[in-house]
Formats: C-alpha cells, structure tokens, sequence
C-alpha cells in the first residue's frame, strides 16, 4: 500500500516536472531552451536520478519511522486528555456541588462558562508564550496550570475558592489546546502528521468519555464524591509535566530561534537518527525566505493580517474552527442522555451511564478520523463529514418536529397548582420548554395518560417539586418523569439523528479544524495563528452553550437544529471554497498554497502538480551543466528559469 502510494506521489512529481520544463521553454526563456535540448536532456535525466534517491529516502522513512514520535505525541495528548476530562466531567460533579452547597442556577452558570472563557482568553495569551518561551515550556506550564487547578478543587471549602480553581483549569486548557496541536505538528513527519495531530482530538474524546465513566462512578458517593471527579485529573496532568521534563523542544521553533545545533541533536533524535539534512535544510530556508517576505514592524497579528496568504490562512482557520462549533457538538452531545432517554431508556439509575453511551460514540467515530486522514486526506474527509453533520441534524431536527406536532395534551390539571406558572401549559411541549416544570405521567403500551405538568424539584431535576412524581420510589408502575423531553412515538427519528451525528461529525469536523490549523500557518505566524484560531473556538464554544437553552426555548428544539444544520451547510460551502488540501506536504510548502486568491473552489489536481513543481524549484537544483535558479516573486508567481552555465 504504501509503495503504491510513494509510486503516485513520484507520478505527481514527475509530471510536475516536466511541465516545469514546458513552462520554461513556454516563457521568457524560449530562445536559449531551444538552444539546450541535449543539456535539457542530462538534466532531465539528473533530476530523475535526485527524485528517486528522495523518494527512496521517503520510502525508508517511512517504513522505519521511529518509535519516539510516538511517544512524544502520546505525552503531547495527555494535554487533550485534560482539555476533554475537564470540560466533560463538570457536568457529574455540578449534580452533587449544587446540592451540597446550595448553588443557584446562576452560579451554576458561571462555574461551567468561567472555565471556557478562560481558556479563551488563555489561548489567545498562549501564541505569544509560544513564540518567547517555545513548546515544550508552553505544555509544562499549561500541565503543572491543570495540577494546581485540580488540587484547589478537589479542595476548595466553598464556592469562590471552586471558582478560583475553574479559572486555573482554564487557563491550563486554553494553552494546552493551542500548543499541543503545534507542537506534534512541528515533530512528526509530513507523512504521519495528521494522524498524529489527530489522536490530539481522540483524546480529548477520550477524556470526555473518562470523565463520563468517572462521573458515573462517584456520583453514588453523595458526600464529596465531585472532589474525586474533579481531583482525578491531577494523575493525567502529572505524568505529562514529569514526560515532558524528558521531551525535547520542537526543532522548528529552535531553528527559528537560531539555535541550529540544538535543532540539529534534537531532530536527529526524532528521526531515530536517519539522515536529516534535507528536511533541516528546508525548514532553514524556509525561515530565511519568510523573514525576507514578511520582514517588517509590528505585532505578529498585524503582520499576519498585512501578508495576504497569511490573512487568507487565518480566515480558513478561524472559520473551520468557527463551523465546528456552530455545528453544535456540544450541545448535541449534553443533550445526547436526555435524547436516549426519550428514546424509551427511562431508569434514572441509568440515566447518569447514558452520557457516557454518547461520549464513547463520539471516541470511536473520532478513531474512524485517525485512520481515515492519510488515506483520503483532510480536505475531503471534513467535506464529507461536515455534509453528512448537516443532514444527520436535520435528521434529528425532523424528528423534533415530529415529536412536537404529535406531543401529549396535558389531562390533569390539580387545584392545587393554580398558582404555578406550569399549570398554564396544556401541551407537553409547552411544559418541556419551560425550564421550571416537568411533565409526569402514566403510559401503557400504546399510550400516554392520566398527564400533569408540575414544577421541578430545585434540588434535583429527576423529580417533581410535589405530586405523584415527587417521590423517586413512586415513579414505577408505568409512572415516568420527564424534565426536558416528552414521551414520543418519533424518538426513533431523533435517536437515528443523533447517531448519524456522531458517526459524521467525529471523524472529520471534530478532529481536522485542530489538525488543519497546526499546518497551515509558516512557522514566524504559526503560534500566532493557532492561539487566533484556538480562541475563536472557544468563544463560540461559550457562545453556543450559553444560547442553547434560550434558543430550545424561543425557537424550540427542532428551530435550533434546523439552525445548526443551515450553519453546517453553509460550512460546508465555505470549506469547499477556501480549503486547500495539506495532505503529504512538508509543512514548509503549506503556506504556498494559500498565495492565490482564496475561495478558489479548492486545489485541482494541476494546483497539486503545482505544487510539487515549486518545491522542487525552491530547492535550486544545480546538477551537471544545467542550474535550475528560481525567482520567488513574492512569492506569488514563480518562474523556473534553466540557464546555461
Ligand atoms: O474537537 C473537539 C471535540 O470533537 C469535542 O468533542 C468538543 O467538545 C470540542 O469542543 C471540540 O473542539
């Protein structure tokens, strides 16, 4: 398999070369090309020979790629272990802190967005911690940040002191998301890297899903079992500080930093000591040119917005980022429990397990995206997840409607209630969107009966505040509580929605918007780049939680995920238009590909053969009598002028 791929990829080579020759003849050198057909020949012949010997080395390469890169991406994604654990086990250890210390929905609120913001504003500081202080520093600080984090809370008194320590895990997860992505880009090769880059994405899954089986585990301890939730993410946290006391630093942000011996020991030691001179000598003019084109004052941001292929990187990044959130993943996923409840699984001891079914579906689609991203490449794989998210959440949509046009009436209306504002709904739907009621009722096999809308007990939404539902030991015998869904012959269509969802969504949209944005970026814009792009999404991450329940109630369920799948189409529009594939390609010639107009409809298969042609041309072949000398006019057309010597 892989000869057959390393045999396509020289076809591709081969033919750009050739029409690099077409192209020189074609153009202001027509004349002496003529003149040269016999050295055009040699050199032909010369740069046939140099391509094999490269693909030969790739070839070697990857057969033999060494183990340490693996390592050094295992420790790396301990940091999305955290970023997933963090934000996934919250939701457990709310259930039991609210109750112990009598949280009000508002502190509620600020408890689970304050982590989020900070991350936000964490990521954005990260970019410039990156560029001073490097990788490796960055994940050191960001893992000791999530161990401090978790000691406070795990003993934190009172609610301000949980608050101090949400802030620090912010902080901590906000670098993390930023660097880490970077930094497995930076060392793996072009060949592995978004499989690499990617398992960052499984284990943020990977963490979430943890954190739902942690989160069932201690929510029987009632008394201080959400210390143990919380703690726990210190174990993760510390074998990544101590790892990363041993990893060496990224060699590219070395050798951007002139510290080229360094840079040398340390990409000779990731490569398992194969020869490195090609790749070292290209990330180092690479760095020359890019100082050439993007010199100039002014904070990197503004150089990056200044530079055109930079300000059209950026764009893609912050949009990928920007629709995968729009595209309500974590909304989806929390509402995941209440939407399988609906589905008929109605046992509240299960009910807790049932956010973990959704997590684990979520972990293994997202293994899918490793295995898929060199094989058939980000460009295609997030096109073709980002349509299927589209369909799967007006799947689910349909299935809202359908359960809302044939919802339950409500039958009984107690005397007792009269004040209550949950006595004015007649239709369950109505009682379900309001955040203050529930609805209680009696089923048998073929139908709903003997139905009251009741206010929800404020210490625990599993019961009603009074009534036949306000005792757990009396909701059997076909008596069921339902806090934020009906009861609904239709479940079938939004459970069938919801998994649809999470087989297209995780492979592509969760993974690629993180893989794309470690690539796409040339190495002075890189840090910049990601932290922009790391912070963007966590704003929309706060932005979509935080309207979610308000737009479920103006818009109504099936309002809000026809709005998510429009928002996903529209992705798809944008990502079809402006996203270049990066697939194979050494991170050097990535920003190439963002010199024409942006919104091109995507890299066509001559673009590819472009491509090749420029690095091939960067590198100023002189073999024999012929010298390929390159002109890189800003590096937005380039001519490959063979000259006689
Ligand atoms: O890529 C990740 C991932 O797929 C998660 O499931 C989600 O919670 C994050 O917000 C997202 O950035």
């Amino acid at each position: 398999m892989s000869n057959l791929m390393g045999e396509r990829r020289k076809k591709v080579h081969d033919d750009g070369e050739r029409s690099l020759i077409k192209a020189a003849s074609n153009a202001s050198i027509n004349n002496r090309a003529t003149a040269s057909d016999a050295a055009s020949d040699a050199a032909s012949n010369a740069a046939n020979t140099g391509d094999m010997e490269r693909a030969a080395r790739k070839q070697f390469q990857r057969d033999v790629t060494p183990a340490f890169v693996y390592v050094l991406a295992a420790f790396s994604a301990l940091g999305g272990f955290l970023f997933g654990y963090d934000t996934g086990v919250i939701s457990g250890a709310m259930l039991l802190i609210k109750r112990e210390m009598n949280l009000s929905a508002l502190w509620q609120e600020v408890l689970i967005s304050s982590t989020v913001a900070a991350a936000a504003l964490a990521a954005l500081a990260g970019g410039f911690l990156n560029g001073v202080f490097g990788r490796r520093i960055c994940i050191l600080i960001a893992s000791l940040t999530f161990t401090v984090g978790g000691v406070v809370l795990s003993a934190a008194p009172n609610k301000e002191v949980l608050l101090v320590g949400r802030l620090i895990v912010g902080l901590g997860l906000g670098i993390a998301s930023m660097t880490v992505p970077v930094y497995i880009a930076e060392a793996s090769p072009p060949h592995l890297r978004g499989q690499l880059v990617t398992i960052n994405t499984l284990f943020i899954t990977g963490g979430q899903f943890a954190a739902s089986i942690v989160d069932g585990a201690f929510s029987y301890l009632r008394h201080d079992g959400w210390r143990y939730m919380l703690g726990l993410s210190v174990v993760p946290a510390l074998i990544q500080f101590v790892g990363f006391l041993f990893l060496p630093e990224s060699p590219r942000w070395l050798i951007q930093k002139g510290r080229t011996q360094k840079a040398r020991r340390v990409l000779s030691q990731i490569r398992g000591n194969q020869n490195i001179d090609e790749e070292y000598d290209s990330v180092k003019n690479s760095i020359e040119e890019e100082e050439k084109d993007c010199g100039g004052d002014g904070p990197v941001i503004w150089k990056m917005l200044m530079y055109p292929p930079t300000r059209r990187a950026l764009l893609v990044g912050c949009g990928l980022q920007i629709f995968q959130q729009l595209s309500g993943i974590n909304t989806v996923t929390y509402y995941g429990a209440t939407i399988l409840q609906m589905s008929g699984v109605r046992d509240d001891k299960l009910a807790i397990w049932l956010a973990g079914v959704t997590a684990f579906t979520n972990f293994l689609f997202t293994l899918l995206g490793v295995w898929l991203v060199e094989r058939v490449g980000r460009r295609k794989l997030i096109l073709g997840s980002i349509i299927g998210t589209s369909v799967s959440l007006f799947v689910l949509a349909v299935g809202f409607l359908l359960s809302a046009e044939h919802t339950s009436p409500v039958t009984l209306h107690p005397t007792s209630m009269v004040n209550s504002t949950c006595a004015k709904h007649m239709l369950c739907e109505l009682c379900m969107l309001d955040p203050g009621c529930g609805f209680c009722y009696l089923e048998n096999s073929t139908a709903v009966f003997s139905s009251s809308c009741l206010p929800v007990n404020t210490a625990s939404t599993e019961k009603s505040a009074w009534g036949r539902c306000s005792n757990t030991t009396q909701l059997r015998d076909h008596t069921y509580w339902a806090y934020n869904y009906c009861p609904s012959s239709y479940s079938w269509v939004v459970l069938l929605g919801l998994v649809l969802y999470l087989a297209f969504f995780a492979p592509g949209m969760g993974p690629m918007p993180w893989t794309i944005n470690s690539e796409i970026y040339p190495l002075w814009a890189r840090s910049t780049g990601n932290a922009c792009s790391a912070g963007v999404n966590w704003s929309f991450n706060v932005l979509v939680s935080l309207t979610f329940l308000h737009m479920a109630q103006y818009l109504t369920y099936y309002g809000a995920f026809f709005l998510y799948s429009s928002m996903a189409l529209l992705g798809f529009f944008f990502i079809y238009g402006c996203l270049p594939e990066t697939k194979g390609r050494r991170l050097e010639e990535i920003e190439c590909l963002f010199d024409t107009q942006l919104c091109s409809c995507g890299v066509t298969d001559s673009d590819e053969g472009r491509q090749t042609l420029l690095s091939a041309c960067i590198k100023t072949l002189s073999e024999g009598r012929l010298i390929y000398s390159v002109t890189v006019s800003t590096r937005h057309t380039f001519d490959c002028v063979n000259l006689m010597s």
